[in-house]
């Protein structure tokens, strides 16, 4: 028989996981798996049940939560050489990974939408020696990232990050970096650092269209400046994605980028979690894991 594993966050979203797992149960046992359920108490727990699954040679791991715990989950997967497939019912405020791959946001939707054939060979990117779904960003608008209550990223959703950003827009100046990325090199000023795995990061889908979920590249964008002047601008090239045309923009692709700076310390917020602090190696795993994809209409 096969085996399958549900790893859920009760707190995710508004506190509604339990609801639903046993919906997806239901599922996965009229599709012949034998399943089993874990909550997550907390932080690496869901790292945990995953690198189980990936030991036990479980066929399937469905992660019930917000980005959060999917950022969790598959961090399980590195370094195994098997690695289970993955379902995705999101539940929380922004669900890049989702949006990206068209899984519905409807969570009853998303557990119909694992019934699907369709299964998706999707990148990762490892940032020193964790492993990433969506994003990096580093500097200091990236830490005016972490003040966002969970309060306000339930009310306002990827606008609660705009914001933010914005409020702080004054408080934050460039910082400098160094960016070597695949033979080439980017030195100056930049507020902003951005590297995406996927066309959505903080819930804005647009910010990087070009970006396959498949394509093994990173997508970086360097904002060399932010002021009262562009700050317009760089909002409505963000929301019509038209990011990386903006003038004070600048965009490469590559498959590795190392990132520092001689500026005292700069964080990163990775997947939307507080990341490693500079210098930072990122790397693209070009099609590492498999996701059941809604099935094409
Ligand atoms: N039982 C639990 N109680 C409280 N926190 C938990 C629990 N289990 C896991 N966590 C923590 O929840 C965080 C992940 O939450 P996740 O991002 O999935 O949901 P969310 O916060 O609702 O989503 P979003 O970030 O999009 O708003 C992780 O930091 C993890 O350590």
């Amino acid at each position: 028989m096969r085996q399958a594993m549900i790893i859920s966050n009760p707190s995710s979203g508004r506190e509604e996981a339990q609801q639903y797992v046993s919906q997806v149960q239901e599922i996965l046992e009229s599709q012949q798996y034998e399943v089993v359920i874990n909550e997550t108490a907390g932080e690496g727990d869901a790292t945990n049940y995953c690198l189980s699954a990936c030991q036990d040679g479980c066929d399937l791991v469905i992660s019930i939560g917000g980005d959060g715990t999917l950022h969790e989950t598959i961090n399980g997967m590195m370094d195994q050489e098997h690695r289970p497939r993955l379902g995705v019912v999101p539940l929380g405020t922004v669900n890049d990974f989702a949006r990206a791959l068209n899984i519905s946001l409807d969570p009853e939707e998303a557990i119909r939408q694992l019934r699907s054939e369709q299964i998706h060979k999707v990148d990762l990117g490892k940032i020193n020696d964790r492993l990433f779904a969506n994003v990096v960003a580093a500097g200091s608008l990236a830490e005016a990232l972490f003040s966002v209550s969970s309060e306000e990223k339930s009310k306002l959703g990827s606008f609660a990050y705009l914001k933010e950003g914005l409020k702080d827009l004054m408080n934050t100046p460039a910082k400098q970096l160094t960016i070597e990325y695949d033979g080439q090199s980017w030195e100056g000023e930049s507020p902003l650092f951005l590297a995406a795995l996927t066309n959505s990061v903080g819930g804005f889908e647009k910010l990087s269209p070009e970006a396959a979920v498949d394509d093994g590249l990173i997508h970086c964008f360097v904002i060399r400046s932010m002021n009262v002047f562009n700050t317009v601008t760089l909002g409505t090239s963000l929301l019509f994605g038209n990011l990386k045309n903006h003038k004070d923009v600048d965009y490469f692709t590559a498959k590795e980028v190392h990132v520092r700076s001689t500026d005292a310390t700069i964080r990163t917020n990775v997947d939307g979690e507080e990341g490693p602090s500079l210098p930072i190696r990122i790397r693209v795993l070009p099609q590492h894991i498999e996701v059941i994809v809604p099935e094409e209409v």
